[in-house]
């Protein structure tokens, strides 16, 4: 045998100081019943990560599934107030308990915990990372499916959701804009490398319609979503425009009342996945 390096990667041995290398995933906590877990990310903040995560799960739930959102966006969390929830999470012995929205879908985030909503989470890095783990460890989910809305990018708090949660797949959010730049690929990247599956893309603030002809008008330029699709090998699986009626319903608390199929094709996507 040869002299040990410690380095069982590069070292064929098998010896008694062999480390196998561990999976960092967590166990989600005993009382649970989750059923998929999706991802929903972006290379950016502001291109709609949490509208989409939003509508996902409301169609989902309007399908019959039971379905919760776990908000892993800390630092900007937006799904209590799209939702119109503004109570408290409730905990008990060494568990916390989702919040329902008005047609029962489960959320929990960190605007639930803090005293005041509008307190800024000024913690670092890996605090964030582990109050995120904390929210598949210690909540007791009962969904088919689980959402989880990421913070917008490739830092180290998407890092721990990659590396803690056992994804089944991801859906990458982006608006035109977006598409042409590297931060799609770096999201896309980012699942490759984390040997996530990418369920598919979605554009978002893709076109708005014109109130008059009800045309689409393109206003960063048309197909770059089905280019982008081809160039990274995904599927598009759909195209949201920029509605002011969506807008105002986020503001309003009121996300449950939307009407549109524009995220069809990622619901029948999740369902036969
Ligand atoms: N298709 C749309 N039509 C109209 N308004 C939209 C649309 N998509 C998103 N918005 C609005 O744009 C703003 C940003 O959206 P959202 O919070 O979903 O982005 P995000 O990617 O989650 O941002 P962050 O990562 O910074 O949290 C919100 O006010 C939201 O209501």
């Amino acid at each position: 045998m040869s002299e040990c390096t410690h380095n069982c990667s590069t070292c064929g041995e098998s010896c008694a100081e062999r480390q196998e290398p561990q999976s960092l995933l967590k166990q989600p906590h005993a009382q649970s019943r989750i059923g998929k877990v999706y991802g929903v990310v972006s290379g950016k903040g502001g291109v709609g990560k949490s509208m989409v995560t939003s509508q996902l799960a409301v169609t989902m739930r309007r399908k019959g599934f039971r379905v919760g959102i776990l908000d892993a966006d800390v630092t900007g969390p937006s799904i209590p107030k799209v939702f119109g929830v503004h109570e408290r999470a409730r905990g008990g012995d060494n568990c916390l308990y989702p919040v329902e929205s008005s047609t029962g879908i489960q959320l929990m985030s960190v605007n639930l915990l803090l005293e005041h909503e509008t307190d800024p989470v000024l913690w670092r890095g890996p605090v964030i990372g582990s109050v995120v783990t904390q929210f598949w460890t210690d909540v007791i989910w009962d969904v088919d499916y689980l959402f989880v809305d990421m913070p917008p990018g490739t830092g180290d708090v998407s890092l721990s959701v990659f590396q803690s949660i056992p994804l089944d797949g991801i859906v990458i959010v982006a608006s035109p804009q977006e598409l042409v730049s590297m931060v799609v690929e770096k999201a896309v990247r980012m699942a490759e490398m984390m040997e996530v599956p990418i369920v598919g893309l979605v554009e978002n603030m893709s076109y708005v319609t014109c109130p008059d002809c009800g045309k689409p008008i393109y206003l960063f330029g048309e197909g770059k979503s089905e280019l982008a699709a081809a160039r990274h090998n995904l599927s598009l699986l759909g195209r949201m425009p920029i509605d002011p009626a969506l807008a105002a319903l986020a503001d309003a608390g009121k996300i449950e009342e939307f009407s549109g199929n524009w995220l069809d094709g990622v619901t029948t996507a999740l369902e036969s996945n």
